[in-house]
């Protein structure tokens, strides 16, 4: 039987603890705080991130990561894109030495402009196959309640990849392989990013011309920078890229987009983070986007607006008149 850990009891991590058990694994699910411990361990429900969901029986919550990672053939890293680097700082020792490392995350670190995959590799010094990213879309909490979906696989080992697919394969949950772990990655981060400014057109009150327009153009800005970054162009189409950009970008699920709704009603960033408790990776990531962009020389005006509204002032309105009298071009 596969040993699971899972890093991160928020709301992802919880829904993929229970895949993994639904898919067969035993699973340790480690959480920091030893109060949502207990209430796991007595209830069989996070409560505070998944409530209402009942958790199999093979999940065990634990607030220790030596326990957790005791043993474990597959380590599942599901903490804010942000703090990835100094978590695993920490948990790097207790790694047991041949485990996979997969990555839900979908982010890119501030300051470094690096992928999560390549944070993992650099924090712990696993070599490429060990290394691997989930992404699609995948809304923890219609996952948690098992309505169908799919994802993607991406690990440039092919064994590996093969081997993390059936260890989360269930019923409700079809998880695709893919080698290109690039193109992956990017495709949820900068989904993200580009759900903000959906939230925020729909917090303007625009409807779905805009959203269409804003999720094509969106992509579109994926695959430039992607490309740049050696990325297979033909995963953008597919569910890490197209999928997770569809469903982001119109579901009321998101935190990204409501986080981009609020901003677009008028609210403040500060403001907004007030009143949201969860990760909205793309938040941050616009900046680090923008960065890797500007390295590469890659023109992403979705991402430049989306960082001009949460980090410098600019209005929403404002957001719009300057996106709409950009020089108009071939498309
Ligand atoms: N929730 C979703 O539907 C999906 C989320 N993701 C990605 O999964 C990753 C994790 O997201 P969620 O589980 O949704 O986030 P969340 O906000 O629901 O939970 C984050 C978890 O990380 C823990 N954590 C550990 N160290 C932390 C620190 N230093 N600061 C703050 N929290 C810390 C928190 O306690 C919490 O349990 C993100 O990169 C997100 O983009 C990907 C697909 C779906
Ligand atoms: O990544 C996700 C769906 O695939 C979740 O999106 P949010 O982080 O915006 O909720």
């Amino acid at each position: 039987m596969t040993r699971a850990a899972v890093l991160g009891a928020g709301s992802w991590g919880t829904t993929f603890a229970k895949v993994l058990a639904d898919a067969g694994c035993s699973v340790s699910l480690h959480a920091r705080r030893p109060e949502l411990v207990a209430t796991i361990t007595a209830s069989r429900e996070n409560a505070d991130y998944l409530p209402g969901v009942r958790l199999p029986d093979a999940v065990r919550a634990t607030g220790d990561a030596a326990e957790a990672l005791d043993g474990a053939d597959v380590v599942v890293l599901a903490v804010p894109s942000q703090t990835l680097r100094a978590n695993l700082t920490d948990w790097a020792p207790l790694l047991p030495p041949d485990s996979s490392l997969l990555s839900l995350m979908k982010g890119v670190e501030l300051g470094t402009t690096k992928r999560m995959s390549e944070v993992i590799r650099e924090v712990t010094g696993a070599g490429a196959d060990r290394v691997a990213a989930l992404s699609g879309p995948n809304l923890a909490r219609e996952i948690a309640e098992e309505q169908p979906s799919a994802t993607v696989i991406a690990c440039s080992d092919d064994d590996r990849a093969a081997a993390l697919q059936a260890a989360c394969h269930t019923r409700y949950f079809r998880p695709y392989t893919n080698p290109d772990l690039v193109g992956c990655e990017l495709g949820g981060a900068v989904k993200n990013v580009i759900a903000l400014a959906c939230g925020v057109a729909a917090g303007l009150g625009f409807g779905d011309n805009t959203r269409a327009s804003l999720i094509t153009r969106g992509l579109a800005e994926t695959a430039r920078l992607g490309i740049a970054l050696g990325a297979d162009v033909t995963t953008f189409a597919g569910l890490a890229g197209l999928g997770d950009l569809v469903a982001t970008c119109s579901s009321p699920l998101s935190r990204n987009r409501t986080f981009g709704e609020h901003l677009g009603q008028g609210m403040s960033v500060a403001e907004v983070e007030q009143i949201t408790r969860q990760t909205a990776e793309g938040v941050k990531s616009c900046r680090s986007v923008l960065d890797l962009a500007r390295a590469h020389g890659v023109d992403v005006p979705i991402t430049e607006a989306v960082v001009r509204v949460c980090h410098e002032g600019e209005s929403a309105a404002q957001m719009v008149r300057e996106m709409m009298s950009r020089e108009a071009k071939p498309e």
